[in-house]
């Protein structure tokens, strides 16, 4: 199998000297790369969705800081540190709930700290950003196996599982959170079914799980978000499997908007609720969820459709793209150190502390 079997379809790719990212924006139309030779450009680049899904963007930020750095030393040799400070400020707003962008920058900021000024950053800086997109890869592979374990376990509940959003390659550095998980499991022949939400207002449920999941050969059907509980009623769902962009120390869940109701009628229907995250997802700093910012994106996302007005001009929208679950509704969060079922906040210190759980 080539790596790019293995990983699936490769959203982020360095090449040379620069950046390439897969436009999320034109798919599932259209397959086009976009080049980045600057960081301000990489930082619109995650603003804008053309790169989005929490670890992604950490890997993004990385490659961002590489090309910053790099700018930073030709332009003002003496005071480069002073001038990619501001830059990586710059890549650090461009999205505010998903800590992996943070965690990213801050590993990066780590390795600055100790360089000598005199020397060029960029070749020591673009070997910790390749790791923390390779070690992303190898999280999600560790958590594929972890969660199809579980799946396995409860055989009985039924063939398929629900997710949310898109938590593929395209959302990771590769292979996938919570998608990675349904490979893993539909690999093993443990599922043989995918319900994907549409995922409203960006669509990656339709445009980009469906595609990722149909490149796959893994069967999946596409729903509109208001059909998830008539779903767990009448199909043999046994899972959601979802993934996260900030899980605080006590176990809330911050994830694309629309999974907080999915967790509320998995209760209800007795079907199990998986949150799959890397511990780079994780943020210890927060106590609970309403301590997470939770983005709000424009009035536009809701009132046009690809460009076409389907609510009146003057309408008021609240469109906020995040939500947070509480962990109380979660039976088990899947990362690459171990499993935490029913989480709580001795649980998630005991993962944090321990190199694995298992
Ligand atoms: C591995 S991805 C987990 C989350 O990042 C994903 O579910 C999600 O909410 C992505 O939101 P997005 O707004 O598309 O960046």
């Amino acid at each position: 199998m080539s790596s790019t079997e293995e990983k699936g379809v490769e959203a982020i790719i360095w090449r040379d000297d620069h950046l390439l990212l897969l436009d999320q924006r034109a798919l599932p139309e259209e397959e086009v790369y976009l080049s980045y030779h600057d960081s301000g450009a990489v930082a619109s680049a995650i603003t804008d969705m053309v790169v989005r899904g929490a670890p992604a963007i950490g890997v993004a930020a990385a490659y961002g800081v590489v090309l910053a750095a790099r700018e930073s030393f030709k332009v003002t040799p003496g005071t480069w540190k002073t001038t990619l400070a501001n830059q990586i400020q710059v890549l650090a707003d461009a999205r505010p709930t998903a800590v992996n962008l943070f965690w990213a920058l801050d590993k990066m900021k780590g390795v600055i700290d100790k360089l000598d000024p005199e020397t060029p950053p960029q070749d020591a800086l673009l070997k910790i950003a390749i790791e923390i997109h390779e070690s992303d890869v190898a999280a999600n592979r560790t958590m594929g196996e972890f969660g199809a374990d579980l799946i396995a376990e409860t055989q009985d509940a039924g063939r398929s599982v629900m997710t949310h959003c898109n938590t593929g390659a395209l959302a990771t550095g590769g292979f996938g959170t919570a998608l990675g998980v349904i490979r893993t499991a539909f690999e093993k022949g443990l599922i043989d079914h995918v319900h994907a939400d549409e995922t409203r207002p960006w669509f990656q449920g339709a445009r980009l799980t469906a595609w990722e999941l149909m490149r796959e050969g893994i069967p999946v059907s596409l729903n509109v978000e208001g059909a998830a509980a008539h779903i767990m009623k009448t199909q043999d769902v046994s899972w959601v499997v979802v993934g996260a962009d900030r899980i605080t120390a006590n176990g809330d869940v911050a994830n694309k908007i629309g999974t907080y109701n999915l967790a509320v009628l998995a209760l209800h229907h007795g079907v199990r609720f998986m949150v799959v995250a890397p511990t780079s997802t994780i943020d210890m700093s927060l106590e609970h969820g309403d301590d997470i910012p939770i983005e709000e994106r424009g009035r536009e996302e809701i009132v046009n459709v690809k460009g076409h007005q389907i609510a009146p001009e003057k309408v008021e929208v609240f469109n906020p793209v995040f939500d947070v679950t509480p962990a109380d509704l979660i039976d088990v969060i899947v990362t690459e150190r171990g499993v935490v079922e029913r989480p709580t906040v001795e649980k998630m210190k005991l993962l944090m502390s321990n190199d694995r759980l298992h």
